[in-house]
């Protein structure tokens, strides 16, 4: 099934006239940061959007008035503060939050929810006065605590629709995608490695038995592999020695997953994306898999499909972290 993982075109900025256009609004919400503005510059050359609304609490008017000037049809608009939150989001059909502080060597993406949660809550309860029926899509760490906040924040709003609601896990299957590549010497284009779980050390499980084309390594390089999948962020956070967190892949992987949902709203069929949604597929409320996206956002959960036994042990392991990040979510928004 997962040869049917589609992989978006960020459309040069001189093909969009013969494509297929769209009239979505799309907000990237946190749109003056390191993810915020490479993001939005790649989303700026989707011929899917009509508007491009950026909302930050610093810098957006010059972000705008900067992507603006790139000669496709998307129209920029910049919002700054609380204050413009309503012009921002209403009659969104998708929204990204990047916003929040990035890690540091040495922390973890937990470390980060004594800032970040505030920030989601707030956001998100924006989103359900402005545009309760917007695709959500959170980049913000700790994303296994942050969708939890989010969909709480909803629910006490009355406006929760679980299929509309998305933690972006997409740069931890980008990064199979490259590494598996790379150690096979395949073109990472055709490489299609599911990963689900959540987003943080042990709760990444990449399904590497399920990759297409079909690979195998041996267990001591499989686990390598395997760990280093899992690892990645830190070792973008260790080489950028303070200067933050990985922000260039994560447009990348962000703007993949904005388009997905794009598609899939205009009607395209087979949309495959693993994300962090509600889920009843394993004994974590939330979880990520692969999911068939359409129009009002999740179609049909793919579930695990068929994992090793390395795979099942990794899966062990995930849970109770899950769990426990799961919970830490819900308490923030529901015991204060
Ligand atoms: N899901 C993933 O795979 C993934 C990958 C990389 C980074 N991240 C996370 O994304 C977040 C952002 O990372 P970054 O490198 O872009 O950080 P950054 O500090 O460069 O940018 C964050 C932006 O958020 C803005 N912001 C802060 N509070 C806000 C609010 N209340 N409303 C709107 N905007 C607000 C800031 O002004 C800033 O422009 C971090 O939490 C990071 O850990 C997630
Ligand atoms: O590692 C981080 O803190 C950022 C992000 O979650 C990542 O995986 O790169």
């Amino acid at each position: 099934m997962f040869s049917r993982l589609v992989r978006p075109t960020l459309i040069s900025a001189r093909s969009f006239s013969t494509t297929k256009q769209n009239n979505a609004k799309v907000v990237v919400a946190g749109a003056s940061g390191g993810i915020g503005q490479p993001l939005s510059l790649l989303l700026k050359q989707s011929p899917l959007i009509s508007e491009l609304s950026l909302y930050d609490i610093a810098h957006t008017p010059g972000v705008a008035a900067d992507l603006s000037h790139i000669e496709t049809p998307a129209k920029v608009k910049g919002f700054n503060g609380p204050e413009h939150l309503k012009e921002a989001f209403s009659g969104a059909e998708v929204i990204i939050i990047p916003a929040g502080v990035p890690r540091k060597p040495g922390m973890t993406r937990d470390d980060l929810f004594n800032t970040n949660a505030a920030i989601v809550r707030d956001l998100v309860q924006a989103i359900a006065e402005h545009a309760p029926k917007a695709l959500i899509g959170i980049i913000t760490n700790p994303v296994n605590s942050a969708v939890p906040i989010a969909a709480e924040v909803l629910k006490k709003a009355g406006k929760l629709d679980p299929k509309r609601l998305f933690g972006v896990s997409t740069l931890d299957i980008v990064r199979a995608n490259t590494f598996i590549a790379e150690a096979k010497g395949l073109n990472p284009i055709d490489v299609k490695v599911p990963v689900i779980g959540g987003h943080s050390g042990v709760t990444i499980i990449p399904l590497i038995s399920q990759a297409s084309p079909a690979v195998s390594f041996p267990p001591d390089q499989l686990k390598a592999l395997t760990e280093r999948i899992q690892e990645a962020g830190t070792e973008v956070v260790k080489a950028k020695a303070g200067a933050g967190s990985a922000t260039l892949s994560m447009a990348y992987a962000g703007a993949r997953f904005a388009v997905s949902l794009l598609r899939a709203l205009k009607g395209e069929q087979n949309i495959i994306e693993c994300a962090y949604v509600l889920s009843d597929v394993t004994e974590a409320k939330y979880f990520s898999t692969p999911l068939v996206l359409g129009k009002n956002g999740i179609e049909k959960n793919l579930g695990l499909g068929k994992l090793s036994d390395f795979e099942q042990d990794l899966l062990k392991a995930a849970i109770p972290e899950l769990k426990k990040n799961i919970q830490k979510g819900e308490d923030f928004v529901n015991k204060k």
